[in-house]
């Protein structure tokens, strides 16, 4: 990088801090609308007097706005001229930021502000030159002896550097300038080439910047005190005083920073901008010199720099890596800007800097994306470098919380990433290769799943409901004709698949609708223990993440994983919830997960060959998407169970209890259970099985035998019945009817 993108960097971060005027910098300015608007709503969701059309359009104004802060091209106004730092860190994220190029340009930026065509003096231009005059200064002074013992830095670990220039007026070899330790974050998302000749020096100069009028002027009352977390520009309190900042052909007013950066500024409060950094940095950086970053005296216009706090004993890395200590100018001046190292002079230092094309100084951000170039390879950074926020259970989202992207990142799953870590031992950065003590690390070299993460295959494969079920088609009263059409489409295909090709190929799918209770999850069981077939038992949730595009993946991977286990049947109870009518409101991905599903179910990516097939379950037929309808081909409707029914459900169930029920008795309460589902049934027998334990007294509840308990009779029936109540009514179960008559098989 080149002397001029880092003055670009300094300025971009310098302008994005600051605050220019009453109306804040463009950071400032954004957070300040993204308040605004969620104000709005939340006054609008207050009150509904507040009229829908004046929200509307203020929300709208306010989006203009916010839009225009952030899509500019001035050079103040887009937040994408000051995005080059967040850039480096997306960069190699896929992410639509990839696109999104800084408007600025490094040499538009110096010419404009550090060479002035005015008479003013540019405080910028004088404070390089200042600098640039005490360095060669102290390029003339021998080097010390090298110190005898290094001292290790309790600190601040990370490489300072100041690095200056001779006074020139070319765009790369403009004045000097001055990285300050409060551009550290700055300088770690830098790489930094000084150009050959340009000096560079290292370490505090607490002092000469106190003569250079670097550490603050000095402030308002309102200076005092330290506040906590970053207030907005209206309710910020004790900004620092502003000051007039002449740049060239303009004039720029910089507020001081407000008051959050400060400890105890006392009457001089100043500082300038740079305390913000400090204030975030935490405890080192705050109040060293006791009286804050206030120290300056001097009223030096300009911008007012935050005292850096580098700290004396701090030792510093010189750029080929070998530790140097620098110690300070004493107020006598002697010893200023004196290096000294181990075994080496200040020469190969210099040069070190100078080795042009290939500068030993590695930056944080380079050193991490190599980081993460060993760890994942060439594809460098991932979603783990975009997405780091912490995430936090049941707190809210405010203005001022970070954005947390939702994609997931690589070592993160539902599980908190230890499912991950299970399967996927690279996402740990342990290897690439799958966890060998997965219990499906087999499946991985199957072709279908190349593409297939390990871990989705994992949580499909633990959606296999047991085949071991012991359900049968007597288990299941009444329903006779869904009964042997599913015979015919399902069990017999599967097991004699040869017989049923072509056109009496089975269907893809099947929909088995109808009120609650009435069995189709029970049809779904036998259905899994008669047929022979790998049974995935799905439900909605399993198939949906709070990762966005993950709900696909698995959609995707389910189908991926039940081909490698034909032949098989996947069954979805509640399938509505996943497919129901797509509407142009509704959030991008369910749509997406829609679409797959459709997809994956149609003939397209169904061979005709395959041994799949697709079982929903639902209450709510009338919802589902009609893409979904006409894939689901056969829809049987499951209805309440007939007298018949309801008889065989009440004789199994009392079929290994005692009772003293005859025929009669049975039929006497079936024929007073219309409109009873299967399930009602099961209730109403578990109500009447309660009538002799109520009978029994509770000082005797202790020690009564087994065969002491009298059995079940007629009359707990009859008094179970005034309890359990039909649960579907008569208007649900004509939708029902109505529905079956138009797309059901049962109506023929
Ligand atoms: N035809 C039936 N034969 C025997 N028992 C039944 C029948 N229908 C329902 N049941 C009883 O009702 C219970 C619930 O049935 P199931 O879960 O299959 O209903 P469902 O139609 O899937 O309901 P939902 O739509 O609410 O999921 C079963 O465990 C069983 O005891």
């Amino acid at each position: 990088m080149e002397a001029g993108d880092v003055f670009l960097h300094l300025w971009q971060k310098r302008n994005l801090e600051s605050e220019n005027g009453a109306n804040g910098g463009p950071g400032d300015k954004t957070e300040a609308l993204r308040f605004n608007l969620v104000q709005l709503y939340y006054l609008k969701m207050a009150s509904s007097d507040i009229d829908d059309l004046a929200v509307l359009s203020k929300s709208r104004q306010l989006l203009q706005e916010y839009g225009d802060l952030i899509d500019g091209t001035q050079e103040e106004g887009g937040l994408n001229n000051y995005a080059e730092p967040i850039l480096a860190l997306v960069g190699n994220s896929k992410n639509e930021s990839k696109e999104w190029k800084c408007g600025l340009q490094a040499q538009d930026v110096v010419r404009k502000y550090l060479t002035s065509d005015t008479k003013d003096s540019n405080p910028l231009e004088e404070e390089y030159n200042k600098l640039a005059d005490l360095l060669n200064k102290a390029e003339d002074t021998p080097p010390p002896p090298p110190p005898p013992a290094v001292v290790e830095s309790k600190v601040q670990p990370r490489m300072r550097q100041r690095v200056s220039g001779p006074q020139q007026d070319s765009i790369n070899t403009y004045p000097s300038f001055t990285l300050m330790e409060s551009d550290d974050v700055l300088l770690e998302n830098t790489e930094v080439r000084v150009p050959p000749g340009i000096p560079v020096t290292n370490g505090s100069r607490r002092d000469e910047m106190e003569d250079w009028g670097m550490m603050g002027t000095s402030g308002g009352p309102g200076t005092r005190g330290r506040a906590q977390g970053r207030p907005y520009p209206w309710n910020r309190t004790g900004r620092g005083q502003v000051t007039s900042m002449s740049t060239g052909d303009r004039s720029q007013t910089t507020a001081i920073q407000d008051s959050r950066s400060y400890r105890g500024g006392g009457g001089s409060g100043g500082g300038g901008w740079r305390g913000s950094v400090g204030g975030r940095s935490g405890g080192d950086w705050r109040g060293r010199s006791g009286g804050g970053y206030n120290r300056n005296t001097d009223s030096h216009s300009g911008y007012g720099y935050s005292d850096n706090g580098w700290r004396e004993e701090d030792i510093h890395e010189i750029p080929n890596g070998r530790p140097t200590t620098y110690k300070p100018r004493t107020r006598g001046g002697q010893e200023r800007n004196q290096w000294s190292r181990r075994g080496n002079e200040e020469e190969e230092l210099r040069s070190a800097f100078n080795t042009g094309p290939n500068p030993c100084f590695k930056t944080a951000s380079h050193q991490m994306v190599l980081e993460q170039q060993k760890k994942f390879g060439r594809g460098g950074m991932t979603e783990a470098a975009y997405g780091s926020g912490k995430r936090s259970l049941g707190v809210r989202r405010s203005v001022n919380t970070k954005f947390v992207p939702p994609v997931r990142r690589d070592d993160e799953d539902e599980y908190g990433g230890e499912l991950m870590r299970r399967c996927m031992p690279q996402a740990s950065g342990k290897g690439r290769g799958v966890d060998e003590e997965s219990p499906y690390a087999y499946l991985m070299t199957d072709d279908r799943l190349k593409n297939i993460d390990i871990k989705m295959v994992e949580l499909i494969m633990n959606e296999i409901m047991d085949n071991g079920l012991s359900v049968t088609w007597d288990d299941i009263a009444g329903l006779n004709l869904a009964k042997t059409t599913i015979q015919e489409i399902v069990v017999w295909p599967m097991l004699r698949p040869d017989i049923f090709t072509g056109l009496r190929g089975p269907p893809k799918g099947l929909l088995l609708f109808g009120p609650p209770g009435t069995g189709k999850t029970m049809i779904g069981k036998c259905i899994a223990a008669q047929s022979g077939s790998t049974f995935f038992s799905i439900s909605a949730s399993s198939l949906t993440s709070k990762w966005v595009g993950e709900g696909e993946k698995m959609v995707r991977a389910m189908f991926a994983v039940a081909r490698c286990h034909q032949p098989a049947v996947i069954f979805i109870d509640e399938i509505d919830s996943l497919l129901t009518q797509r509407s142009d409101t509704e959030h991008e991905s369910s749509r997406r997960i829609k679409t797959e599903f459709l997809v994956q179910l149609d003939g397209a990516t169904t061979e005709s060959e395959e041994r799949l097939l697709m079982v929903g379950a639902t209450n709510r037929p009338q919802e589902l998407d009609e893409a979904a309808r006409r894939r689901l081909v056969k829809k049987l409707y499951i209805p309440l169970p007939e007298e018949k029914a309801r008889q065989q459900i009440i004789d199994k169930l009392l079929s290994n209890q005692s009772h003293s029920l005859g025929e009669s008795e049975v039929q006497q309460v079936c024929q007073q259970t219309n409109g009873y589902s299967g399930a009602d049934m099961a209730n109403l027998c578990r109500e009447a099985a309660l009538g002799p334990i109520r009978s029994i007294n509770f000082a005797d509840i202790h020690h009564i035998s087994v065969d002491q308990v009298r059995p079940i009779t007629v009359e707990d029936f009859i008094k179970a019945l005034s309890i359990i109540k039909p649960s579907v009514s008569d208007r649900d179960l004509q939708l029902y009817e109505d529905w079956n008559v138009k797309y059901g098989i049962s109506a023929r």
